[in-house]
Parts: C-alpha cells; structure tokens; sequence
C-alpha cells in the first residue's frame, strides 16, 4: 500500500497552498523510479496566527513567522505528520548599497522532533524605493501595495510581486515551491548529512 503524507499548511493563501503542492510534487514525485522518496501526499491549509506584524521588516522576523506559522499547523492538525509555514517579508541591506529585498522564508518541522527545523528562503528581489515609502512612512502592507500600483486585485493569491516585478516570469507559487525543496532537504536527504559528527579531525588536536 502507498504511504501517504500528510502536511499541515499554515496559510490559506492560494500561492502558498499551489507552491505546497509544486514544492510536494517534485519532492515525492511517483513517476521518477529513481527517487526513493516516491508517496503520495495531502496538502491542509488552515489559517494560524504568525505572531509577528502584518508587514514584516527583517529576515529575522519574516524566518520568526514562519516558524510559527509551521508549528502553530501541526499542533491544529493532528492527522498531520509535517507543518509548513510560509512568510513573506522585506529585509533591509545598507552596505555596500542602500536597497530594500523581498523574499518568502519556509519552514518545515516533523511531528517527530519538533526542535528539528528546516530552514530556506526564496530568491530575492529589489523593491523600488517609491513601494519602500508607502512601507516605512504611510505604514501600508505590501499586499495593497502591489494591487494599487498594478490596479488589480489579489496579486498576493496570484503572480505575487515576484511576478509583477517580473513581468510575469517568476510567480510566487514557483519560487516559494523551490525554497520549500531547500527547506524540505533536511529530511529528505540522508541524515548522515545532517548529523553533528564532524567530517573530519582537526588535525592540530592530536598534536
Ligand atoms: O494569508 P497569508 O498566509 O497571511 O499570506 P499573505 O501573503 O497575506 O502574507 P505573508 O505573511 O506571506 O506576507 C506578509 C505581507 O507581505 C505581503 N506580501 C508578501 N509577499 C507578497 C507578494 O508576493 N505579493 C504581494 N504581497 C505580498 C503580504 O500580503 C503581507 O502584507
């Protein structure tokens, strides 16, 4: 019999619940007899709290989010044996240039060990310095933002700003599915990887 894996999304956002599901279907694809991690798998989304503003503005509390967001699913859905979280957020670098990035951070944690994090976030992009203002000083979230400057409704559900900025070449299902694959190695991929056994000796500590 198949296994199935269960997976607790901590959204209902429809980008994030089809990036789940891209992200799952490369990981456990069944028709690839190559890879051994070939089962079947069911997506749950349900809205959980991230504890963290509305419009995060670092990596650090973007990463805090999601981590939330991944634990808060699982605790809410005990068929579940991984939580996902996923956050979008804005990170500020000020040397060597002075510029604003966007990027989604994932978590994934297994039921087993809850201690066990895997962590990874999407591919960057710049966001200009006029989408910066409505931020920072007329304290907008990022969501409206987009919808406004593009006169359409929804873009967080949809192509996201990866796609805006993009023109519709990068969406945010398929850049947040390839962070979830980054996230999702820690266990997918042998655990000798992950161990805290050192490759090798230090050479100087027999001397
Ligand atoms: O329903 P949830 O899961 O909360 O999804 P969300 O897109 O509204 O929320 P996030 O917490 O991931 O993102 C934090 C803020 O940044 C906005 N945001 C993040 N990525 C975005 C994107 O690609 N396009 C438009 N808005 C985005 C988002 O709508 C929030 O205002």
């Amino acid at each position: 019999m198949t296994k199935t894996i269960v997976v607790a999304l901590g959204s209902e956002n429809k980008a994030k619940i089809r990036a789940t599901q891209l992200g799952l279907e490369s990981i456990f694809k069944k028709n690839n007899t190559d890879n051994n991690n070939a089962v079947d798998f069911k997506v749950i989304g349900c809205s959980v709290p991230s504890g963290i503003r509305d419009q995060p503005l670092s990596d650090q509390e973007t990463m805090q989010g999601a981590i939330n967001r991944a634990k808060k699913a699982l605790e809410n859905t005990p068929e579940a044996e991984f939580g996902i979280g996923m956050e979008g957020g804005i990170h500020h670098i000020t040397e060597p240039v002075d510029k604003w990035f966007e990027c989604g951070w994932i978590v994934v944690v297994n039921r087993n060990n809850l201690d066990e994090l895997g962590i990874a976030s999407t591919a960057r992009f710049e966001l200009p310095k006029k989408v910066m203002h409505e931020i920072l000083v007329n304290h907008k979230e990022l969501a409206e933002i987009m919808d406004d400057l593009t006169n359409k409704k929804d873009i967080r559900s949809n192509e996201g700003a990866m796609g805006v900025f993009t023109n519709s070449l990068l969406h945010r299902d398929l850049i947040y599915s390839h962070a979830l694959v980054f996230a999702f190695s820690r266990f997918t991929t042998p655990s000798s990887f992950w161990d805290d056994q050192l490759l090798s000796k230090n050479p100087t500590a027999d001397k």
